[in-house]
């Protein structure tokens, strides 16, 4: 038996990288809109009610939109958007994050995919408060960069674009700045925080892949916990996991590339123990666990096939 899956939004960065991963599976049929229909709402009715499964790689307005045409109520909805990720009535779509959250996914209908930054700090930080490692009032602050991909069809056009500053003279550019990004309410709720962290994100002038950084004061935690006592809680936490790793071997040099093109989330740990300071590190790529790959995964978990079936690792 084959699953009826619709990307509404197919046409769109993420939307492309799920078909890709989609694309010649025999066990999903996608289902597809005309081209010139694709953003008609009684097309996008039709496929939406038809489907066993949706996922929905639209702007959040859209992707609202697109829920409230699903009338059928057995269609699984996997929203990539950010309308969704912290209400209360939707499961946040990642697997390895809480214990039992596997399980969850696997009867629920309203998946919301986490942001590609919260990917990464949540992996990093979600283990260690729920160890009381981390005390819920920490202050932590993230260091990010992205690759363009990360701002879909527009970011890419204004970085690709020969005539914009962008593609020609602008490597790196910090931005969200006002501390206002979108992630932070989903980064503070499902770490379970209870101050929101600073959030500095950045941009780099390379398609995808990214670098996401949680600086610890060793010194100030109780227990003055050592590089090992926090490996040690997130090996555990992802035990047997072949999509989030945690390494031992630690590269003197980490880069925005070291996972773009896989759907790996892969997690460092460097640590002085004398400075009592340590650096939290994931490498991940946007496009990969930060969306697509995490769609994907979500979808097969929702749709009881092999959860890691058609995912780059
Ligand atoms: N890019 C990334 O790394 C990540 C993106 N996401 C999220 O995924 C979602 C999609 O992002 P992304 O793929 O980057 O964005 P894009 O802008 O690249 O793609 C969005 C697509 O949605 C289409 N669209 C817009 N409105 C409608 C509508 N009413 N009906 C049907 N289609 C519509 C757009 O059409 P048109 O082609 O005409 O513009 C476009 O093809 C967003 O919510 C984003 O926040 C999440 C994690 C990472
Ligand atoms: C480089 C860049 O602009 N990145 C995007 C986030 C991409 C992403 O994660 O999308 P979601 O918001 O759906 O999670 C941003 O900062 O808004």
């Amino acid at each position: 038996m084959t699953a009826k899956v619709f990307i509404d939004g197919a046409a769109g960065t993420t939307g492309l990288e799920i078909h890709d991963r989609l694309a010649g599976r025999n066990d999903i049929e996608l289902i597809a809109i005309p081209e010139g229909r694709r953003k008609d709402p009684a097309a996008r009715a039709e496929a939406l009610n038809a489907a066993d499964a949706v996922v929905l790689c639209l702007p959040d307005d859209a992707a609202r939109e697109a829920v409230a045409l699903i009338e059928n109520p057995r269609v699984r909805i996997v929203d990539a958007s950010t309308a969704h990720r912290t209400a209360g009535d939707w499961l946040y779509g990642f697997a390895e994050l809480e214990p039992g959250q596997r399980e969850a996914l696997g009867t629920a209908t309203r998946i919301s995919n986490p942001g590609c930054y919260p990917s990464g700090f949540l992996a990093l930080v979600r283990p260690l408060v729920r160890d009381g490692l981390l005390p819920a009032d920490t202050p932590l602050s993230v260091n990010a960069v992205s690759g363009y991909s990360g701002g879909g069809k527009s970011m890419i056009a204004m970085f690709e674009d020969p005539a914009s500053p962008e593609a020609t003279d602008t490597a790196f550019r910090a931005y969200a700045l006002d501390l206002g990004h979108k992630h932070v309410p989903e980064m503070q709720k499902r770490a379970g925080l209870s101050h929101p962290p600073i959030f500095c994100p950045s941009v780099a002038r390379t398609y995808r892949g990214m670098l996401v950084e949680v600086p610890l004061h060793l010194h100030l935690l109780p227990g003055r916990p050592d590089g090992e006592a926090i490996r040690s809680v997130l090996a555990a936490a992802y035990e047997g996991s072949r999509v989030v790793r945690v390494h031992r071997d630690n590269p003197p040099v980490l880069t925005i590339e070291a996972a773009a093109g896989t759907d790996r989330l892969d997690l460092y740990v460097y640590a002085d123990e004398k400075a009592g300071q340590a650096r939290l590190i994931a490498t991940l790529d946007n496009l990969g666990k930060g969306a697509a790959g995490a769609a994907v995964q979500n979808l097969n978990i929702a749709l009881g096939l092999p959860e890691t079936s058609g995912l780059k690792l």
